[in-house]
């Protein structure tokens, strides 16, 4: 692990983290994440940006001896979750001068959860700087992306503003700067998905804010991920995912035991993709569920498929409701296709569980066994109607 120059005042002295799988025991990290920490110099003091996970505290202490950093005046925090402040009660012990630079929301969760000492903080408010010596620091406060206590640092001088999660992405590489445009767009909409999309009016508001900035910014540096030095391809795609623009698609998670449900699934693919529209089946338990989280980004309407299990849905179809729910999937419509033996609750237990969306209901179609043709005719029934609100529907591209 090295030191990496951002500016001439600037270095990343973060941890890479190449094998974690799952974050918060929840999201799948399919490509690992990155601890973004960051050492900003002044002529007089010296700033450390958010730590990082404390399983990766010997990397960020090594990087800042090899930085050359005896002492450390201030540490920011611009989110308390313990993935970027847990290494804190350890580095206040190295540093005995550091004070912990945050905002009151911050300080509360910080003490509550690392048992830390009042006495060692420095509380900002919206607009105030701290100068380093020729360096100057100014925070602001950016609440819900995505805990009540986020902020931001600019780097005034240095035209770098670190965000912390916010603009962030789940990505570990060595490269310091985002340059697999492909690849990047698709970890950092899954990652908005999963850590954003519940607050997506604030961080629109708050993105609103950023862009407001009365001082230049070259680089964007969150807390996960590469950096962007594009900050307007990151800033536009916040844009447009923020926006409650949907696109022509469906999507189709389902789970079947014993193929009757998946004989539905299939078609209803065909019949959707006959009509033009995008459809995507995907299987629960085949899925990794972030990307069952991305596409709840832009898809217009859901589909849950499955099959009865006692008296209900099948747990793994309810789970993809829950989530929906939680995340605030943007989709205007969805519907539930299954199947039953002798008695089903499958559509008033999923309506139920997706409640706190603004969801218009296509009438769901549950039959019993095997769908026969008749059963079928149904599925394209919904098909089309699933096309008529989609064309009536302006928010749909
Ligand atoms: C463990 C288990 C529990 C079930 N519980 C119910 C039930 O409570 N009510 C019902 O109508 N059918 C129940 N069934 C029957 C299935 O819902 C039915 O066979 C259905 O066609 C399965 O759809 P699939 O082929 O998509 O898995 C149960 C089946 C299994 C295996």
């Amino acid at each position: 692990m090295t030191v990496k120059k951002i500016t001439d005042r600037i270095s990343w002295v973060g941890a890479i983290d190449w094998d974690r799988r799952l974050f918060d025991e929840l999201i799948p990290l399919p490509d690992g994440t990155t601890y973004n920490s960051y050492l900003v110099k002044g002529n007089e003091e010296t700033a450390l940006i958010d730590t990082v996970d404390p399983t990766k505290k010997e990397t960020l202490f090594n990087n800042l001896m090899n930085a050359g950093v005896e002492k450390l005046d201030y540490v920011v925090v611009n989110h308390g979750e313990q993935d970027h402040s847990g290494t804190l009660p350890s580095l206040l012990e190295k540093y005995p001068e550091c004070r912990i630079v945050t905002n009151s929301k911050a300080e509360d969760i910080l003490t509550e959860h690392l048992e830390l000492d009042e006495a060692r903080f420095k509380i900002i408010g919206d607009k105030d700087q701290i100068d380093l010596g020729g360096t100057t620091l100014e925070f602001g406060l950016i609440p819900w992306v995505h805990w009540p206590d986020t902020q931001y640092t600019l780097a005034i001088e240095e035209k770098t503003l670190f965000t912390c999660d916010f603009l962030g992405h789940h990505y570990a590489t060595e490269q310091l700067f985002n340059n697999d445009k492909c690849h990047y767009e698709n970890s950092a909409k899954r990652y908005f998905a999963e850590i954003m999309m519940p607050f997506k009016s604030r961080a629109r508001k708050n993105l609103q804010k950023i862009k407001e900035i009365e001082h230049d910014v070259d680089v964007i540096a969150p807390s996960h991920g590469p950096l962007h030095n594009q900050p307007e391809q990151i800033i536009g795609y916040y844009e447009k995912w923020t926006s409650d623009k949907l696109e022509n698609k469906v999507i189709i998670p389902y789970v079947s035991m014993h193929g009757s449900t998946e004989i539905m699934v299939q078609h209803l693919t065909n019949a959707l993709t006959e009509r033009d529209i995008e459809v995507k089946p995907m299987h629960i338990t085949n899925t990794d569920i972030g990307d069952i989280a991305k596409e709840l980004v832009d898809t217009a309407t859901i589909i849950i498929g499955s099959p009865t299990v006692l008296g209900g849905a099948h747990p793994k179809a309810l789970y993809i409701a829950y989530l929906a729910n939680a995340l605030k999937a943007k989709a205007n419509y969805a519907s539930i296709i299954g199947s039953y033996g002798w008695g089903s609750k499958i559509v008033d237990q999923i309506a139920d569980t997706v409640s706190s969306l603004n969801l218009e209901l296509i009438e769901p179609k549950i039959i019993k066994g095997k769908p026969t043709k008749k059963d079928l005719k149904l599925i394209e029934e919904m098909a089309e109607k699933i096309k008529e609100k989609h064309k009536n529907d302006p928010k749909i591209n």
